[in-house]
């Protein structure tokens, strides 16, 4: 989509464009050869019109003869010469056919001294160049044409034609008035100039002219002393203290060399005057004084002046480069579920649930004055009227009592709907439709989504796309319990990012404790994964490595912040901004910041084997990260309340609910009931802080993720994934203590679980002794300054070095006695 997206853009960019060099590749060394290559015929041709303006008067009578060995030019370059002179002089343009060949030197030697870097960079102005120069030399041959009589090589004949022509149909005062007028267009688009601006450059330079006399009077009395002090001599007529008055006025570094009155003056450096605005006010009258009023005015700011220079000759930054042959995912790889079925509505059913439901809340005596219906993909939403005088409490106690009658799952009534004035009523459909993530990608709300991070969850029950922007959100916590649709909805806000976002623009970090939803996107690691400098792989399975990666996203945070700081901005949008207008300077350490997307699934397993080591580092991100680019993106199955602390609550507005089993699970994700009520397969409940929306989620199966990971996989990508700084834990470097009495409580415990299990690992320990992991570790370093446990061997298990509990016994009470 978002590669439509661009290809769009690039249309109505070159739609607008004058003219633009074609955009070839080429290596370092065929840039030279073709840059040397255009400098010469730059020169042939240059040589050749010279050399035509004096002997092509003399070449006139042997130009049929062009082409035969024998022919003899007088021209310098020959025959060649002759004809060209001919051709583009003569028969062309006249004197500013000149132009040709020096438009081709140029670009010879921007190709030949720079190479494609610049070069490609400055294409769009050795373009506009083009452009111009031959807009000009149109301009001249026309001009020139009036002046055809003088001598006909001036404008050549095609100025002489067109002249004629214009001419013809104007007259003499009519060409002229039309050129004249071309000639303003041109200076004022090309050099952009306009009437005020030739007002103040003249005003300017009369101010200039009379400085300059002014200064004249002054340097002269001046020089006079100088001259006089640097031979030694006294300053004629001027005293030594009062001399250099002017010196004092304007300071000079002045030199004392000696005490002989010897004194070297050294002009300041030009400095370039403030601005000023001066006003006089009059005095009132003969008892008030009058009163001159300056005005300094504001300095220019060379940095956006340099930065706008930057950006006329190389444009803006374009973070992409790098990969700028990335290609989107295509539509195609998403299959489309409702091929050929859109949303049937089956009026018996709509017919026979409005029947009930009036039927249903007639028996407890309500009265509906008005009922409508909207049919959504899963649900449809009926909405009533009640009668006057009906408390809105009686119908929402009904929720049960109209599943009942309408003997279907999944009922949930929003009493009153927000907004407007009525009770509305969601059925789940008979025969609930799919949406597929094709048709919530390829619809124009998320294809003309005009957001950082975009996200199309679904549609709503009224059948319309729902996007949302993550980077807005600022953060998004996801509940439901198991088979709901959790991992399928993770796997759609990936996708929706991947179908608008270029690898350079942002970053996942993927934590997966399931270790299979989400190591598909294993194989995109080098495009669109950031991962911790040394670890394999880029997806996170190993709950120990989730604190060292949340701890390193902290350090990023605050490295951003400092960055941001240094760049005076407020949020990654303006930084990234100031940074393609190139205001800000790579050498000082400024980069484009691609978004980071951190993904959690199953937060609860997390927050059991880690507890306050993750809740504290995640706490943080989620509530400073969002300025500078860091979204979080929780799912768990569990929502309860020591899992979604209030800690976690309090900064994650956005929330997402599938189906959870209890009211109280719905309560705690969304502050209210409702999720207890859906039905499942991806029906959700999404909440932005105020009213709940009812979405169903889009559909996106595995093999619609392989297909896509693998598109983009199979591309070009960075040498390697994103990396993160390097975090070092508490636990970070190993102890060689082996100090008996310092040992952990738990030490001889932990020793006889990694015996019996022969695996020496520290989350063996975590789990069966439930530790925190800083515990386990220290345990583990422990073990291994004891000899039970080898030294630490990357991702595989450490080896044990016991083989048995007995061996272990004996082992231990040795060293007691020792
Ligand atoms: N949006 C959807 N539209 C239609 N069917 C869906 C949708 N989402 C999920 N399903 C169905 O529900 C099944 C389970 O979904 P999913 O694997 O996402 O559940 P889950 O909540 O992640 O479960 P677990 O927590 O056990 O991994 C899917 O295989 C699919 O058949």
């Amino acid at each position: 989509m978002a590669r439509k997206k661009t290809t769009s853009k690039k249309t109505t960019a070159k739609a607008s464009k004058p003219f633009q060099l074609p955009n070839l590749k080429l290596n370092r060394l065929q840039e030279v050869i073709v840059g040397s290559a255009l400098i010469v015929v730059g020169l042939l041709l240059l040589f050749s019109f010279i050399s035509y303006l004096f002997t092509g008067a003399q070449d006139q009578s042997v130009l049929v003869e062009l082409g035969s060995r024998s022919t003899e030019t007088k021209n310098w370059i020959s025959q060649l010469g002759a004809w060209l002179g001919h051709t583009f002089v003569y028969k062309g343009f006249g004197i500013p056919a000149f132009s040709i060949s020096v438009l081709t030197m140029i670009s010879g030697i921007f190709l030949f001294a720079t190479g494609d870097k610049v070069f490609s960079l400055s294409r769009k102005r050795i373009s506009n160049l083009w452009f111009w120069g031959l807009l000009l030399m149109l301009w001249l041959s026309i001009f020139l044409g009036f002046f055809h009589n003088t001598n006909a090589l001036l404008g050549g004949k095609v100025g002489y034609e067109l002249n004629d022509f214009l001419q013809d149909y104007l007259g003499l005062l009519g060409a002229i008035l039309v050129m004249f007028f071309i000639a303003i267009v041109y200076v004022v688009l090309r050099l952009k100039l306009t009437p005020e601006l030739i007002t103040a450059y003249f005003s300017k330079k009369a101010t200039e002219v009379k400085e300059g006399f002014e200064n004249i009077e002054t340097t002269d009395e001046e020089s006079d002393w100088e001259k006089a002090t640097v031979e030694g001599n006294p300053a004629p007529d001027i005293d030594q203290t009062t001399a250099p008055a002017t010196a004092t006025e304007e300071p000079k570094n002045t030199v004392e060399l000696s005490d002989d009155a010897m004194q070297v003056t050294v002009p300041e450096e030009e400095t370039v005057p403030e601005p000023v605005l001066k006003k006089v006010v009059a005095p009132k009258d003969e008892n008030d004084i009058g009163m001159e009023i300056e005005q300094t005015l504001d300095e220019e700011e060379v940095i956006d002046n340099k930065a706008n220079k930057l950006v006329e000759d190389f444009g803006e930054f374009d973070p992409t480069l790098e990969l700028s042959n990335f290609q989107f995912p295509p539509l195609d790889l998403l299959k489309d579920y409702t091929k050929g079925k859109t949303i049937t509505i089956n009026e018996e059913e709509l017919q026979a649930n409005k029947d009930r439901i009036v039927e249903t809340l007639k028996n407890y005596k309500i009265g509906i004055a008005k009922i409508s219906a909207t049919v959504g993909p899963t649900v449809t939403l009926y909405e009533i009227v009640p009668e006057a005088g009906i408390r809105i409490s009686k119908i929402k106690n009904l929720e049960d009592d109209i599943a009942l009658s309408l003997a279907a799952l999944g009922i949930r009534i929003i009493a009153p709907i927000p907004g407007k004035g009525t009770i509305g009523i969601e059925v789940p459909n008979q025969n609930p439709s799919i949406v597929s993530m094709r048709s919530v990608v390829a619809s124009p709300k998320f294809q003309n989504a005009e957001m950082e991070l975009p996200i199309a969850f679904g549609k709503t029950i009224s059948n319309e796309t729902f996007v949302v922007d993550l980077a807005k959100m600022p953060h998004l916590l996801m509940a439901g319990a198991t088979g709901q649709g959790k991992s399928v909805g993770l796997n759609a806000i990936l996708t929706s990012l991947l179908y608008s976002k270029h690898p350079a623009e942002v970053k996942f970090v993927l934590v997966d404790p399931k270790k299979v939803e989400l190591t598909l996107f294993n194989k995109i690691e080098r495009h669109y994964l950031a991962k911790l400098p040394d670890s394999e792989e880029a997806i996170i399975t190993d709950n120990s490595k989730v604190i060292n990666t949340l701890n390193s996203l902290c350090i990023e945070m605050d490295q951003r912040y400092d960055i941001l700081k240094d760049a005076m901005c407020r949020n990654l949008k303006e930084y990234n901004a100031k940074f393609k207008a190139r205001k800000l300077n790579p050498a000082n350490g400024h980069k484009f910041l691609p978004y980071i997307v951190l993904v959690v699934d199953e937060f609860a397993d997390l927050i059991m084997t880690a507890g306050k080591e993750v809740e504290t580092p995640i706490a943080r991100l989620a509530q400073l990260a969002r300025a500078i680019g860091i979204h979080l993106i929780i799912a768990t199955q569990r929502p309860s309340v020591n899992v979604i602390t209030g800690m976690i609550k309090a900064n994650f507005p956005a929330r997402i609910s599938f189906r959870v089993m209890q009211k109280v699970d719905s309560r705690t994700i969304l502050d209210s009931g409702g999720a207890d009520q859906l039905i499942g397969r991806g029906d959700m409940l999404y909440t932005a802080g105020n009213e709940l929306i009812r979405i169903q989620c889009a559909f996106v199966d595995t093999p619609e993720v392989e297909k896509i990971t693998d598109f983009i996989g199979n591309q070009k990508a960075y040498p390697d994934a994103h990396i993160l700084p390097e975090y070092v834990g508490e636990d970070g470097g190993t102890s060689i203590d082996n100090n008996i009495d310092e040992r952990d409580a738990k030490f001889r415990d932990a020793a006889e679980i990694i015996v019996i299990a022969q695996q020496g690992s520290a989350s063996l320990l975590q789990r069966k002794l439930k530790l925190g992991y800083n515990r386990a570790g220290r345990i583990i370093d422990q073990l291994e300054a004891a000899g039970i446990v080898g030294g630490f061997e990357g991702s595989k298990a450490r080896q044990v070095l016991i083989p048995d509990l007995t061996s272990l016994e004996v082992f231990l009470n040795e060293e007691q006695n020792k």
